[in-house]
C-alpha cells in the first residue's frame, strides 16, 4: 500500500521493506534492509538493470529515496531527480539553479548528500544554503526558505553552504550546513514541513559576546559552553566552527534528536581559542529535544580540536548486550579514529577503542571517555610540526557505514590518509575567499620529491572493517587499493554492498567478507548504495561520480586508490537485467606539451597563492586528481591575459570557477600562472608516460620529479 503516515512509516520499515523512506532507511540509521531476494548463494548473477546519466561529471555522494517505486535523488549542483525506479526513465526534475561563482564557498565540492520524504512532499538542501520543498509527485515547488539567517553571517570571512541531507521527524524538516575551514558559526534549523516555518534554531558554539540568540541553544551556550573558551580568541570573529554538515538523527526510542558536530574554526586551537578551553561543543554529540531544541546532554569526543576532527560522522543507535544487559546505544566512528558507544538516552559514554591506527592519543579515559592525549599531538601548543593520524580527512569521513542484525557487527569504510599541521607563520590572518585554518598553507601540501611521495604512498589506506562492537575490536577486514571510497549497505540476503575509489562496485559475504561479485562502473563511487524492491523484484542502487574533498586537494596523490575519469551516473542491478554501460573514455585530461619558458623568480610565490586559492579544488602541487581541469594541461595557462579572464575576470563562473580579482592582483595572479608553467614542465614526462599503462596511473610516483 502507498506510504501514508511518513512518520509511522519510516518507525515501521521493516513493515515495507520495499521503500527506502529516509537517509539511513530508519531512523537507527543501520543502513541494514531486510530484503533477501538478492543473497549470498546469487550475488555472483547479479546484472545491470539500468542507468541514468548525471548532467554534473563532479562527485556524487547522495543516498537516494525509494517511495512507492519512485527514486528521488541529489546530485552535485543541489540538482533533483525523480526516477521510475524500474527502468531509470526521468520523471521530473527540478534544478534550483546554484550559481556557479560559489561553488569556492564550500570546502569540498558542491556535493549532496541526499532528500528527505514526508507525505506526499520532497525536501532538499542546496549549496547556497536553501531548503526546498516539492510535491513528490509533480516536482512542482510547495515552498523555499533561506536557511541561513543574516546575523549568522556577520563576520567577513564566513561562509555557509548546505550539502548534508535532509532528515525529517515529527513534522520538522531538520538542515545544518558546513563552513567552519573559512570561518562559520555552526547551527542546526528545524522546519516545518507543511509550512517551510521556523520552529527553532540550535547554535553548536557560544555567541562571541555570550549573550543571548534567542534560540533554542542560549541557555546551554551561556551555561555550559561558553566558560570552554577564551574570551578573546580568533573564534570571536571567525565563528568558531563546530557545523553539523553531515550526520543529524531523530531516536524514537528516546525521543531525541543528536546533532554530530564538527571542527573549530579557524583549525588552529591556539590562535581561536588563545590555546585555553575544550571548546564545547566542537566534536562532539549534542541531544536535544524535537519539538523545542532544547539541550539534553552532550559528550564531546574532542577536546581542544586542532585536527579538523570533526564529529560529524553517522551517528547510529542499535541495542546491544553490554555486561549482560541490553542497552540502546549510539555507535559513532568520527574522524579521530575512536568508536564510540554511548549510551543514548543519557550521553553517558560505554566504552571506546580506536578502529584505525591514531598517533594524537594514548587512549580513552575508561570513565570519562576523554582522550589522553599525545602531547606531541597538540602541534599549536607545541609550535613544532605534527604529521597526524588520522589526518584532516579521518579515519572515517561522510562515507556511510552500516550494520547488520544478522552478524552484529558494524561495518566500517575506514582509511588512512595522513596530514601535516604547522602554525600559520605570523598569527591568525584570514584571507577573503580561501580556507583559514591557521595552518602554514605551504606545509600543507606534499613536497614534490620522490623521498616525500613514496613515503606519503606507503601511509596512504583504505579498506573496510567489520568492527564487533561487543568485543571492540574488528572481526574482520578487507583492503582496498587506496582511500576514499563509497558508504556500505548491509542486508537480509547477508550481503555488503559498497562502490569503491576505483570504480568497482562490490557485493560481499557479510560474515566474513568473500567478495562474491563486482561491477566496472568506470568512474570512482563514494556513495553509499540503497536496496528496494517493485513489484516484487529487488534492485541494489548507488550514485556514482568520484569526487568530494579528496581527489580536489589530494590532487595526483588520489590517483593512487584508482584512476578514473567522472562519468556521472545512478545505477542500479537486479538478478535479471541487460543494459550495459557505453564504451568510456578512460584517459581523462590529456597532457599537452606545455610552455618551455617561465619566470624562476616567482614561482615560489605562486606556489605559496596557488596553495592557498587554488589547490583546494585543482589539487596539491598543481596535478588534479581527476575531477575537475588539470591546470597544467589548460590552453589559458599559455597566455596571460587568457589567465586573468579565467581567474580574474570571472570568465568561468558559469561552470564553477569564481573570479579573484578581489583577492589578488594580476600581477599575483600571473605568479600562479608561472608556477602551474613550471609544474607542467616538470611533470610532463611522467604523465604522458602513466597513460601508456593499463591503469593511467604513474608506474613510479618519484618519476619526472626534480629533487
Ligand atoms: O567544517 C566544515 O564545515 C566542513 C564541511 C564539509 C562539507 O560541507 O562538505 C566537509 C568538512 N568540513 C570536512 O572536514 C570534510 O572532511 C569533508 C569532506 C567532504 C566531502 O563531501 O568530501 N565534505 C567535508
Ligand atoms: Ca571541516
Amino acid at each position: 500500500a502507498p506510504v501514508a503516515d511518513t512518520g509511522q512509516a519510516i518507525i515501521h520499515a521493516d513493515d515495507h521493506p520495499e521503500n527506502w523512506l529516509s537517509y539511513g532507511r530508519t531512523y537507527s540509521e543501520q543502513r541494514y534492509s531486510p530484503l533477501d531476494q538478492i543473497n549470498r548463494s546469487n550475488a555472483d548473477k547479479l546484472k545491470l538493470a539500468w542507468y541514468f546519466d548525471l548532467d554534473t561529471n563532479r562527485g556524487q555522494e547522495g543516498t537516494p529515496l525509494v517511495v512507492d517505486g519512485v527514486m528521488y535523488a541529489t546530485t552535485n549542483w543541489s540538482k533533483m531527480k525523480a526516477l521510475d525506479a524500474a527502468t531509470g526513465k526521468l520523471l521530473w526534475e527540478y534544478d534550483p539553479k546554484v550559481p556557479g561563482n560559489i561553488a569556492d564557498r564550500g570546502c569540498c565540492d558542491t556535493v549532496n548528500r541526499g532528500p528527505g520524504y514526508w507525505n506526499g512532499k520532497v525536501f532538499f538542501g542546496t549549496f547556497d544554503g536553501r531548503l526546498i520543498s516539492l510535491d513528490a509527485k509533480t516536482g512542482k515547488k510547495v515552498w523555499e526558505v533561506n536557511t541561513i539567517p543574516q546575523d549568522a553571517a556577520l563576520g567577513k570571512q564566513r561562509s555557509y553552504t548546505v550539502d548534508g541531507a535532509v532528515r525529517i521527524a515529527k513534522g520538522l524538516v531538520l538542515i545544518g550546513n558546513g563552513g567552519a575551514e573559512f570561518g562559520a558559526r555552526g547551527f542546526v534549523s528545524a522546519f516545518d514541513a507543511e509550512t517551510g516555518k521556523l520552529k527553532w534554531r540550535f547554535y553548536t558554539v557560544p555567541n562571541n559576546k555570550n549573550q543571548p540568540d534567542h534560540a533554542a541553544s542560549d541557555d546551554a551556550l551561556m551555561n555550559i559552553a561558553y566558560k570552554t573558551w577564551s574570551p578573546t580568541g580568533a573564534w570571536t570573529r571567525q565563528g568558531g566552527g563546530g557545523t553539523v554538515w553531515d550526520s543529524i538523527v531523530y531516536d524514537p526510542v528516546t525521543d531525541l534528536v543528536y546533532l554530530a558536530i564538527g571542527n573549530g574554526s579557524p583549525w588552529n586551537y591556539k590562535y581561536r581559542s588563545d590555546g585555553i578551553g575544550d571548546n564545547l561543543f566542537l566534536g562532539s554529540i549534542v541531544a536535544i529535544r524535537p519539538e523545542t531544541g532544547e539541550y539534553v546532554w552532550h559528550f564531546q569526543e574532542t577536546p581542544m580540536d586542532q585536527w579538523d576532527y570533526t564529529s560529524v560522522q553517522q551517528v547510529m543507535t542499535l541495542d546491544m548486550p553490554i555486561n549482560g544487559e541490553m542497552r540502546h546505544v549510539i555507535v559513532h566512528a568520527p574522524k579521530n579514529g575512536f568508536f564510540y558507544i554511548i549510551d543514548a538516552k543519557t550521553g553517558e559514554f560505554i566504552s571506546g577503542k580506536n578502529y584505525v591506527y591514531e598517533n594524537w592519543a594514548q587512549g580513552l579515559d575508561p570513565k570519562t571517555g576523554r582522550p589522553i592525549f599525545n602531547p606531541d599531538a597538540l602541534w599549536t601548543l607545541t609550535g613544532k610540526e605534527w604529521y597526524g593520524i588520522p589526518g584532516d580527512l579521518g579515519g572515517h569521513n561522510f562515507a556511510a557505514m552500516a550494520y547488520s542484525p544478522k552478524t552484529n557487527l558494524v561495518y566500517i569504510p575506514a582509511q588512512q590518509v595522513p596530514f601535516v599541521y604547522k602554525n600559520q607563520v605570523g598569527g591568525f590572518k584570514p584571507h577573503k575567499d580561501s580556507w583559514n585554518l591557521g595552518l602554514d598553507m605551504a606545509k600543507i601540501g606534499l613536497p614534490d620529491t620522490p623521498e616525500a611521495r613514496t613515503a606519503f604512498m606507503k601511509d596512504l589506506k583504505g579498506w573496510i572493517i567489520a568492527w564487533d562492537p561487543q568485543k571492540q575490536k574488528p572481526a574482520w577486514t578487507v583492503d582496498h587499493k587506496g582511500p576514499w571510497n563509497g558508504g556500505i549497505l548491509a542486508t537480509g540476503g547477508n550481503l555488503l554492498f559498497q562502490g569503491l575509489a576505483n570504480g568497482e562496485f562490490h557485493a560481499y559475504d557479510a560474515t566474513n567478507g568473500t567478495d562474491l561479485f563486482h561491477f566496472d562502473a568506470q568512474s570512482g563511487i563514494i556513495a553509499p548504495p540503497i536496496t528496494y524492491s517493485v513489484n516484487g523484484k529487488q534492485y541494489v542502487a548507488v550514485e556514482v561520480g568520484w569526487g568530494g574533498i579528496y581527489p580536489f586537494f589530494m590532487g595526483g596523490m588520489a590517483r593512487t586508490s584508482g584512476w578514473t575519469v567522472n562519468h556521472s551516473r545512478v545505477v542500479a542491478f537486479a538478478l535479471e537485467g541487460n543494459a550495459a554501460l557505453p564504451p568510456q573514455n578512460d584517459r581523462g585530461f590529456l597532457p599537452v606539451k606545455p610552455p618551455a619558458q617561465y619566470d624562476t623568480k616567482v614561482t615560489e610565490q605562486g606556489y605559496f597563492l596557488f596553495q592557498t586559492y587554488c589547490a583546494a579544488c585543482h589539487g596539491d602541487n598543481a596535478e588534479a586528481g581527476g575531477v575537475l581541469p588539470d591546470l597544467r594541461w589548460s590552453g589559458s595557462i599559455r597566455h596571460q591575459d587568457a589567465f586573468y579572464n579565467v581567474v580574474g575576470r570571472g570568465a568561468l563562473t558559469a561552470y564553477g570557477m569564481d573570479r579573484f580579482d578581489a583577492n589578488m592582483k594580476p600581477d599575483q595572479i600571473d605568479d600562479i600562472r608561472q608556477y602551474i608553467i613550471k609544474r607542467a614542465n616538470e611533470t610532463y614526462q611522467r604523465e604522458v608516460d602513466a597513460r601508456k599503462n593499463q591503469q593511467n596511473i604513474p608506474a613510479n610516483p618519484t618519476l619526472g620529479v626534480t629533487p
